[in-house]
């Protein structure tokens, strides 16, 4: 298959090559004979041509030598390719026309110097000097190529010579027409030349925009390398000089070469962009690079050197840039990108062009239609082609892109799922966690409050005497502290009765610890029973001894107690079954207004000493014990 095309290539280069060729069969023919019949001559064909080798002559020397050996021109335009010395043109002509205004037409805007002599009877008559040495406006016609009309009477000979250097290839592609035949000329040249740059402008423009809208960098170096061999070609076919810099004669010199070397650059960037060189093709990405790099280094010598080497060099250097970018997308078509298939026919397209252009400046092919305008076509199919290959690639990319956003997608929905189900677990784990918490908050609670209730047991049983239920020692001090500091507060009386048992010693001895048990519990039962009021307080404070704390009761008020504690003692015997004993109770009572706080052990003191008094007195009875303030 491959084999195949590249046959089909190589028979359409053949072709080419045919065509070209085509137009060498061109002899010369003498003398040029104006006629009214023929308004279009082509000069080429009646031409001499003489290269002045040590750039000496002037058309008067010239005229007057006899050594110089003219060469007939053997084709249609007469090319030496590049030189650096001047050549002379000459043709000698008649006119058989009843016409006897005509135009010499040179159909290449890029010359240097050049000098037109007409020579009539061995004498000068009429000389110009045009090139592009001078500002665009010193041309008798302000035309991009170089027109000269002249007058020649019918039946006259006149000699045209034509000298002509400069950095360009040396081409003399002139005509001879009148004024009808000129202006028809210009109308389809203008026609054909406008359809070339509106194309490339529309290519150029048209991939800017797309360029805006996709920040695709390949579509950037396109535009660039469109603008560039766009530019190219305005200043190739002298548009440039005539609208754009026409006062510029130090550019308009430099422009050609500049902008070869810019083509050249320009390419380098697309086609490593399109075809991803770098990374794909190791070796042509360093020769390319290699050739970018020389063409650089030519740039910027552009303002020291002459523009014959700087034009010289580029069009050495687009050849093989150019092979290159063709080798470049065939292999890479080949390894399976399909928009490399246009990539490849586009540049092999521009390849055909260029290299006509190149060998006709070069001098080793005519220069003629095909070979004068091959690179011109060339760049359109380029151009076009590049643009279908460019939108192939974008498809491939895009293609590619909606590949991934879908792998981006499916994994994102993966990680999703994966973040729920590890979302779900950790609520599980939270819930689990919480629950516990709650069970042990609610073991704690429980365990705090049994040991709460624990405490106020032990608080209770630290306050209460165990054998009679009333409250103990602890209870008595603490009661008896408060209620003197609160009395001392209030200015309150504040009465204290102590109830000693007076046959404590002698029950215990002769019925043992639980009949005197019993006994105190009787005691405390009448004492409970007498004493009623709230804030009144009866405790056990010693073996045999009972502290009866009455706030707010006087002296009065307290011996009245105390009387019936002793009467309702002795009146009731105690009874534990086997016997039945007389009870008595000693009892001391003191009573006081506190004057001070802190000193309840004086009230206490002072009633226990009732007490002992009782006692010595010899029992069951009451004893009052004033208190000293
Ligand atoms: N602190 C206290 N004092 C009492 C109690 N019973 C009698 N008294 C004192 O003894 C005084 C004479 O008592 P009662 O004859 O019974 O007269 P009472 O005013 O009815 O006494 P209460 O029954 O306590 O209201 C009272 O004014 C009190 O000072 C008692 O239970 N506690």
């Amino acid at each position: 298959m491959w084999g195949l095309l590249l046959l089909v290539r190589i028979k359409l280069l053949l072709a080419c090559f045919l065509l070209v060729w085509s137009g060498l069969s061109w002899g010369g023919e003498g003398e040029l004979q104006l006629r009214d019949d023929k308004p279009v001559v082509v000069a080429g064909e009646h031409m001499q041509w003489w290269i002045d080798q040590n750039g000496m002559h002037s058309i008067y020397s010239l005229l007057k030598s006899e050594s110089v050996s003219w060469a007939d021109s053997t084709a249609e335009v007469p090319n030496l390719g590049y030189r650096m010395e001047p050549v002379w043109f000459r043709m000698p002509l008649t006119n058989g026309a009843t016409e006897t205004m005509w135009n010499l037409v040179i159909d290449y805007p890029l010359i240097r110097d050049l000098d037109i002599f007409f020579v009539a009877g061995g004498e000068v008559t009429e000389i110009f000097q045009l090139g592009e040495r001078f500002e665009f406006s010193a041309r008798p016609v302000l035309h991009r190529n170089f027109i000269v009309p002249f007058r020649i009477e019918t039946g006259d000979n006149q000699i045209i010579y034509v000298k002509m250097q400069g950095p360009y290839a040396m081409q003399m592609p002139a005509k001879i027409m009148n004024a009808k035949a000129l202006l028809e000329y210009e109308v389809v040249s203008v026609l054909s030349h406008g359809l070339f740059f509106g194309f490339v402008m529309v290519m150029g423009f048209y991939n800017l925009f797309l360029y805006i809208s996709t920040r695709e960098n390949t579509y950037l170096f396109y535009v660039l390398f469109t603008f560039c061999i766009g530019l190219f070609q305005f200043v190739e076919q002298g548009f440039a000089y005539q609208f754009l810099w026409p006062k510029e004669v130090w550019w308009q010199n430099k422009a050609t070469g500049v902008l070869l070397h810019a083509c050249l650059i320009s390419s380098f960037l697309f086609v490593n962009s399109f075809l991803e060189m770098r990374k794909n093709m190791q070796w042509i990405f360093k020769s390319y690079s290699l050739l970018t790099a020389l063409s650089l280094l030519t740039l910027c010598s552009v303002p020291f050197m002459d523009e014959f080497w700087t034009i010289r060099f580029g069009v050495m250097l687009v050849i093989p840039a150019t092979v290159l970018a063709v080798l470049g997308g065939w292999l890479t078509w080949m390894k399976g990108r399909s928009d490399a298939r246009f990539f490849s026919i586009a540049w092999f397209a521009f390849l055909v062009g260029a290299l006509l252009l190149a060998l006709n400046k070069l001098g080793w092919i005519p220069r003629n239609m095909v070979t004068e305008h091959g690179a011109e076509v060339g760049t359109v199919i380029e151009l076009g082609l590049l643009a279908f290959a460019l939108a192939g690639r974008i498809k491939i990319e895009r293609l590619k892109r909606q590949e991934l956003e879908f792998h981006a997608r499916e994994m994102e929905r993966t990680a999703l799922l994966a973040k729920e189900h590890a979302l779900e677990l950790e609520k599980m784990n939270s819930e689990q966690l919480e629950r516990n918490v709650r069970e042990r908050t609610r073991d704690l609670h429980k365990a705090l409050s049994e040991l709460s209730q624990m405490n106020r047991r032990l608080e209770q049983l630290n306050q209460v005497d165990s054998v009679t239920g009333v409250g103990n020692e602890n209870s008595f001090l603490v009661n008896l502290s408060k209620e003197w500091d609160r009395s001392y507060r209030e200015g309150e009386v504040l009465s204290l009765i102590v109830v000693e048992l007076d046959c404590y010693r002698d029950i215990l001895a002769d019925y043992g610890a639980v009949a005197s048990d019993e006994c105190l519990k009787n005691v405390a039962s009448i004492l409970e029973r007498l004493i009623s009021r709230p804030a009144d307080c009866i405790t056990r404070y010693g073996d045999k001894v009972f502290g009866v704390i009455l706030p707010g009761t006087d002296e009065k008020g307290a011996q009245y107690i105390a009387d019936k504690i002793v009467a309702a003692v002795a009146a009731q015997p105690f009874d534990f079954g086997v016997a039945k004993v007389d009870a008595s109770v000693s009892v001391g009572v003191s009573a006081v207004m506190p004057f001070r706080p802190d000193q309840y052990r004086e009230l206490l003191m002072s009633a226990e000493s009732a007490v002992y008094v009782a006692k010595n007195d010899g029992g069951n009875r009451v004893k009052f014990a004033a208190m000293s303030s």
